[in-house]
């Protein structure tokens, strides 16, 4: 290699180099908008299938479903181990005999009496451990839930079910024996478990698993007895369609949309269709129309209480004539 050459080399290779890091840069470049396009057509294939699982005969789509933040919710594959531990407690304990017992205890003893204002108050220092979005206290997502069906000018009802249908998770302040008793999602005891249940897997630790009376298709129901007759795991569902139909003047609608709004297997999988009455097919259509309002909900702007307590406390009023509630 001459003198004269080395130089000329010397910026040849540099240009190289410049160029291949330049190169690298671009693939980079390159496979980061790879990634942009993934996620985007994963987030259009998520938001399709949330717009079809809607129920197609209401002609109006939830304006939840238009938060243009992204948001996956109820990944449980992605959700902490709290969430699997509660669902390995849940379905070992919730036997036909606890869920006997948990009815006696509610019909036979107030736990305590105040205004459904204050209730919702006294909940707000409860952490869900079933919640895989739980970066929300219990309050706003009350808050947020009503005013989203109250943004889609919804009877005042259903606003009043948003605002209240969570509200029995005050029950892990009196009786409960944990979380497995208050929260997550329902599913009928006193029949085979259905494997559309999230966490099925767990169902093997419960007795009554291996129950013939328990553990056939039917077990203790018939075909079709309608799910007034079937006994859901208890839970804030049951607790508070129980209050809200002795105390309250909702509608059917409503407070089937509170005792079935953590019936996820069926409400969202079409599980125990033959269990189902012709009164159930009308209560479904009501709990899907209430389900993305309980989702998605929770990713619109924090809601100033002071603003909308005068509003609400009359729409609880209204339904709730007596004012102090037993609970
Ligand atoms: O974790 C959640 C939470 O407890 C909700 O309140 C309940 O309705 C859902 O079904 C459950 O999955
Ligand atoms: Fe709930
Ligand atoms: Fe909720």
């Amino acid at each position: 290699m001459s003198r004269i050459d080395k130089p000329r080399t010397q910026h040849q290779n540099t240009d190289k180099s410049r160029l291949l890091e330049q190169l690298d840069e671009d693939i980079q470049e390159l496979n980061q908008l790879k990634q942009k396009i993934k996620q985007l057509e994963e987030e259009k294939q998520l938001k399709e299938q949330q717009l079809e699982q809607l129920d197609t005969t209401s002609a109006q789509v939830p304006s939840v479903m238009f938060n243009t933040t992204y948001r996956e919710y109820r990944q449980y594959d992605l959700a902490y181990n709290r969430v699997k531990e509660f669902y390995k407690e849940q379905h070992r304990y919730q036997t036909v005999a606890y869920n006997i017992q948990a009815r006696i205890n509610f019909k036979t003893k107030v736990r305590d009496k105040m205004t459904i204002w204050d209730a919702l108050l006294k909940l707000n220092h409860l952490l869900d451990e079933s919640d895989p979005d739980t970066e929300l206290s219990q309050i706003e997502h009350a808050f947020q839930t009503a005013e989203a069906i109250r943004k889609d000018n919804k009877p005042r009802w259903f606003q009043l079910v948003g605002l209240i249908h969570d509200l029995g998770k005050l029950l892990y302040f009196y009786e409960s024996k944990g979380q497995w008793d208050v929260v997550g999602d329902t599913f009928p005891v006193g029949c085979r478990y259905s494997t559309k249940i999230i966490h099925h897997e767990f169902f093997k630790d419960n007795p009554d698993y291996k129950n013939p009376l328990y553990n056939t298709k039917y077990g203790i129901y018939s075909p079709h007895c309608g799910l007034e007759n079937v006994m859901l795991s208890w839970g804030h569902d049951e607790y508070m369609y129980h209050l809200a139909k002795e105390q309250s003047r909702l509608p059917p609608q409503a407070l089937a949309m509170i005792r079935y709004h953590s019936f996820y297997p069926w409400h969202q999988e079409g599980a125990y269709k033959y269990l189902m009455n012709k009164k159930d097919e009308e209560m479904l259509k009501a709990v899907k129309e209430f389900n993305p309002y309980d989702l998605y909900s929770k990713t619109d702007v924090k809601c100033n209480l002071e603003e909308v307590k005068d509003y609400y406390i009359e729409l609880i009023d209204e339904f709730f004539p007596k004012k102090v509630i037993d609970f």
